[in-house]
């Protein structure tokens, strides 16, 4: 028997516009890596349009140090899309954009899937986190089936703080901060100058005290010399991974580190696609995935990395870009989707940014932040903000 009350794919919307807008927003603090100083985040926001009079949002966010193309590259690539986008319902666009992975920025491809399924999410009435829980996304859910997937949402996810490479007094004062606003865990950036990094270890986990995780990120500054001698003198500092000791294309020396010193190490800018996930886990090493979504080409190839890592005995953590709000809460949506994600996710850095662009806000709680519940996304663009930061 047909039941006739259950939306089709006949039914679904189709995508009628594609447009998107640059921004610019500063950060008042500037955000200090062994990468870089970072004063400004760029990137675009990009909005689909559908025939069910519903519009789906998403961020592209590049990251150039990292991997996978320049807002100069994103913003090449949008002009052609509205062409290959319009007329398509949201599962072929879905498609689509499978098909067209090579051609698109990991940045764009996780703005417009983000879009795509922020307006597939309203058009089924259940947040994008539902969606992603849902065994396949490809085909049309039951109401059992967004049932179950809903069930297995988390309603609030614990987060880390991040201080950046900077003086060690105030590195201090911002330990002690994150303990008072009840952060369960707090990363740290360091450099490869030995004394002065283990003293800032020390001093860090001394005003946070025994108990809150402290996780490092060194952001490739260090040979392997450095890294064993730094790592080996923080033993008794209880340090939960080391993101990115050596240079992402050093997986051999990643593994030879695991060997020698008993902190575990984490790949992060190793990590820049499925073939390379492929290859961190070959080598064997990390044991911590750090996944960001923009980096990574989008949600559904994120839960793909994170899936082949679970499976093999690696935890993963969900960290932003310092994107916009938008990014932030599709990061988060994924995070909520996925029950294998146990440690702190690095989605708390909206703080940093003189705005976030939406209108929500998206508030940090005791280490904690919910991802939205509305329908899709579940956060709206704010249009004065965004026309203020063009
Ligand atoms: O993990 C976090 O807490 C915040 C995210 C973060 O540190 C970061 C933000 C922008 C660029 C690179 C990185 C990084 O993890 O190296
Ligand atoms: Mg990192």
């Amino acid at each position: 028997m047909v039941d006739h009350s259950r939306p089709t794919t006949l039914d679904l919307p189709i995508i009628r516009e594609l447009i998107w807008t640059p921004y610019r927003v500063p950060l008042p603090t500037s955000f200090t890596s062994a990468h870089e100083r970072l004063a400004t985040r760029t990137g675009v926001i990009v909005e689909v349009r559908t025939s069910a009079g519903t519009s789906g949002i998403g961020e592209c966010a590049p990251l150039p140090e990292f991997s996978g193309g320049t807002l100069q590259d994103v913003l090449a690539c949008l002009p052609a899309m509205p062409q290959r986008l319009q007329g398509l319902s949201l599962l072929d666009a879905l498609g689509k954009l499978d098909q067209l992975h090579d051609m698109l920025p990991t940045a764009a491809r996780c703005g417009l899937e983000t879009a795509v399924l922020d307006a597939l999410g309203q058009y089924y009435r259940c947040s994008l986190a539902t969606l992603l829980a849902l065994p396949d996304l490809t085909e049309l859910p039951t109401t059992q089936a967004l049932e179950l997937a809903s069930s297995q949402v988390r309603p609030t996810l614990p987060v880390n703080t991040v201080i950046g490479a900077q003086k060690l007094e105030s590195a201090v004062v911002q330990a002690r901060q994150a303990a008072v606003q009840g952060f369960s865990c707090v990363k740290l950036k360091v450099g490869p100058q030995l004394s002065q990094t283990v003293e800032l270890i020390a001093a860090v986990r001394s005003a946070l005290g025994p108990s809150i995780h402290l996780r490092l990120d060194a952001n490739e500054s260090w040979n392997f010399e450095q890294a064993r001698a730094i790592l080996s003198a923080c033993e008794r500092w209880s340090i939960q991974y080391v993101e990115q000791p050596l240079p992402r294309s050093d997986l051999a020396g990643m593994a030879a580190l695991r060997r020698a010193v008993s902190v575990p190490i984490a790949a992060d800018e190793a990590l820049s696609d499925l073939e390379s996930a492929r290859r961190v886990l070959a080598e064997e090493a990390a044991e911590v995935f750090v996944i960001k979504p923009q980096l990574a080409g989008g949600l559904r190839q994120s839960q793909q990395m994170i899936r082949q890592a679970t499976a093999r005995g690696i935890q993963s953590v969900i960290t932003s870009t310092i994107e916009a709000g938008v990014g932030v809460a599709a990061a988060l949506q994924l995070a909520a989707a996925m029950p294998e994600i146990t440690l702190e996710c690095g989605l708390a850095t909206l703080p940093l940014l003189a705005d976030d662009l939406i209108q929500e806000t998206l508030p940090i709680q005791n280490g904690h932040i919910a991802p939205p519940a509305a329908p899709g996304l579940g956060v709206h663009i704010d249009r004065a903000a965004l026309a203020k930061y063009i």
